[in-house]
């Protein structure tokens, strides 16, 4: 193998940076040429292709997004997307690609795979729900900048004594709003995974009022089943003792420069994706299992979801006193 291609898919999540540069100078070490693809599969697709080397990764460790843009691409979903993306890395020499999104760059990653083209991914998404990997790319950053924003609002909630109703992303995933709720002191949290009836919502919020709390905190995930604008008219509706302000944080969640551990992880998985596939290694992904950096196949990536772990649903109503 003398060359190989990298691209971000997906939605951005910080720390992609940090893997494009361990990709590119891991490359670099091992006398590879890497070619930057960018806009993800679009980008593939359109032929949006130039070198990277060494030094085009200069100061980019600590940068949020990705130099090399990322996209959603629907043509990619068709076999004709998927064949002008194979003409394209053959056009350019490109022998192997590493691939770094989430769950559904994952499953691009495995198309290419699938029609014979050597491919590894990496797992990048503030989501975290992707099977296999204890942490994604970016979930952490995206955490320290929820909790960051629920301090800041608890310092105005509790001065004026008001619930608050913090909408976190995670398209059909609650992990980001689950572990907010635990760290941020939550009464209660709403996710996709677990059924809460709104009355619970109403009584979660009564009791920190009755208890002589002086603000209450829920956090909703993005694909939970209510609208946030929904709770919040519910509650208003209801005699819940606080006034109710609503906080939608959207896309502030993905942007910020990389945590530590997230420009590590970015790192590691950059520099392993890179030595699978010198050393042969086809249609894997990168992993944090344990403390370990590992390959697991593609296909069981793309066919399980990484659970919430509901223990946390159960530890943010304990710990609400
Ligand atoms: N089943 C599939 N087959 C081929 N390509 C796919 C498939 N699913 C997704 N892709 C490709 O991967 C791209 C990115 O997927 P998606 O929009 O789901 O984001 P993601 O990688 O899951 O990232 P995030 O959830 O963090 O935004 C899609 O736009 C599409 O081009
Ligand atoms: O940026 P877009 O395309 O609006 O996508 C938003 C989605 O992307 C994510 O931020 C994941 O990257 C989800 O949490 C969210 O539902
Ligand atoms: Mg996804």
């Amino acid at each position: 193998m003398r060359c190989i291609g990298v691209m971000t898919s997906g939605g951005d999540a910080p720390g992609m940076n940090a893997c494009i540069r361990a990709v590119v100078r891991t490359a670099a070490y091992h006398g590879l040429r890497v070619m930057g693809i960018r806009r993800g599969f679009q980008g593939l697709i359109e032929g949006e292709i130039v070198e990277l080397r060494p030094r085009d990764v200069g100061g980019i460790i600590q940068r949020g997004g990705t130099i090399l843009q990322t996209a959603r691409s629907k043509e990619f979903m068709t076999e004709e997307g998927q064949r002008k993306a194979l003409r394209r890395l053959n056009q350019h020499g490109i022998e192997g690609l590493v691939v770094i999104g989430g769950d559904g760059s994952m499953r691009g990653a495995l198309a290419l795979h699938q029609r014979g083209f050597p491919v590894v991914g990496v797992p990048a998404s503030i989501d975290n729900d992707i099977w296999g990997t204890n942490m994604s790319i970016g979930v952490d950053t995206a955490l320290n900048t929820i909790i960051d924003a629920i301090d800041r609002l608890r310092d105005t909630a509790s001065s004026i004594g008001r619930a608050f109703l913090v909408e976190t992303m995670g398209r059909d995933c609650g992990y980001l709003a689950l572990i907010a709720g635990v760290i941020g002191g939550a009464e209660m949290v709403l996710i996709p995974e677990r059924e809460t009836r709104l009355e619970e919502v109403a009584r979660a919020v009564m009791d920190a009022y009755e208890r002589g709390k002086t603000h209450a905190l829920i956090v909703i995930a993005e694909g939970s089943p209510y609208r946030t604008t929904e709770v919040a008219k519910f509650l208003e509706s209801h005699p819940i003792g606080f006034d109710v302000r609503i906080t939608i944080l959207g896309h502030i969640q993905r942007g910020g420069s990389p945590t530590a551990f997230d420009r590590l992880l970015a790192t590691r998985m950059g520099v392993k994706a890179v030595e699978a596939l010198l050393g042969g290694e086809r249609g894997v992904m990168t992993a944090l299992q344990g403390r370990d950096i590992v390959t697991i196949p593609l296909e069981e990536v793309v066919q399980r979801r990484r659970e919430a772990n509901l223990a946390y649903y159960d530890m943010v109503l304990m710990l609400a006193r």
